[in-house]
């Protein structure tokens, strides 16, 4: 049993009510084996944005899934809005994860305004609407006869019409056009500035996005050595800010210690010719033929 999260203090000696608190978590998916998050510290208030960025395999989906509850963690180490996410989970709480497109039920034979009410669009009918507008959804759509991207749509519009506060976007905006995407970028901008709602939006695309981050976390082979970077940095003129090259030379060095971490390990990724008695695909196929 660990000690509850330590709260951070400001300048003036007050405590900082944190929409997301999330201190020293670890977490391996099999009990006993190697962790997949070690240590990872993830603060945001309300109102932040942050992108959370990292490589494949990093451990941006993990974390996501637990801070919506969605996963039991041997220690007790994150909170939204002050309540524990998997024993007290807090209301309020939207997670939005790729997984949702693939449930059969929405690829059913159901209709937009159906579906849509069946989830309680009626009680939110303003947030609704103004969100069809901004994804351009029908409402006359037939859920089994719409396109992945169509399918996003409805997906967004159902998570963000009701009543949230702390958004976890796990790379569902990435079948979007570029313009449902600009827009939907720009509403999530607004509900942040207007209303003190927090964002967590795990991406590998960072088209269009240079303003929309308050914060960065860079997810580095499950760790978060480099905390929250503020962004903008406050020394980068607006005209150089420049997510993607940032995120390349992160991932270049996230390549090189993973790469060290798994070879101290045994483990070596690429084809297998390192050994006298293992022999690559290819020497296989060509032995059979
Ligand atoms: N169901 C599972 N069982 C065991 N290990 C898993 C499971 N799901 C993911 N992992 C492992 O956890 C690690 C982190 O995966 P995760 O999906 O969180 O990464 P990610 O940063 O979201 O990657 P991506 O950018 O590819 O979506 C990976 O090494 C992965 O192999």
């Amino acid at each position: 049993m660990t000690a509850d999260p330590v709260p951070a203090t400001q300048a003036n000696g007050s405590q900082v009510e944190h929409a997301i608190d999330c201190q020293s978590l670890t977490y391996s998916w099999v009990v006993g084996t190697d962790p997949v998050l070690i240590d990872v510290d993830l603060q945001l208030v309300k109102g932040d944005r942050c992108l959370l960025l990292g490589a494949n395999g990093a451990g941006k989906s993990t974390l996501l899934r637990i801070l919506a509850g969605k996963k039991l963690t041997q220690t007790r180490c994150c909170k939204i809005l002050g309540q524990d996410v998997f024993m007290k989970p807090p209301g309020g709480v939207v997670y939005l994860g790729t997984e949702w497109s693939t449930n059969p039920v929405v690829r059913s034979d159901i209709v937009v305004s159906h579906f849509l009410d069946s989830v309680g669009g009626y009680r939110h009918k303003e947030r609704r609407d103004r969100l069809l507008q901004i994804l351009d959804v029908d409402l006359d759509w037939r859920m089994h006869q719409i396109s992945d991207g169509e399918r996003r749509r409805v997906q967004l519009c159902m998570g963000l019409m009701g009543d949230w506060d702390v958004l976890l976007l796990d790379e569902v905006t990435v079948d979007l056009d570029v313009l449902v995407r600009a827009d939907l970028i720009e509403f999530l901008v607004s509900e942040s500035e207007t209303r003190g709602a927090t964002i967590v939006y795990a991406t590998h695309i960072f088209d269009g996005l240079k303003n929309f981050p308050t914060k960065i976390c860079h997810m580095q082979v499950g760790s978060t050595p480099r905390g929250m970077v503020p962004w903008p940095p406050a020394d980068v003129p607006s005209d150089k800010l420049d997510l993607f090259t940032l995120a390349l030379g992160w991932l270049r060095e996230d390549k090189v210690l993973r790469k060290d971490k798994e070879e101290s390990k045994g483990r070596i990724r690429g084809p297998k010719t390192d050994t006298k008695d293992r022999v690559t695909f290819y020497q296989k196929y060509d032995y059979a033929h």
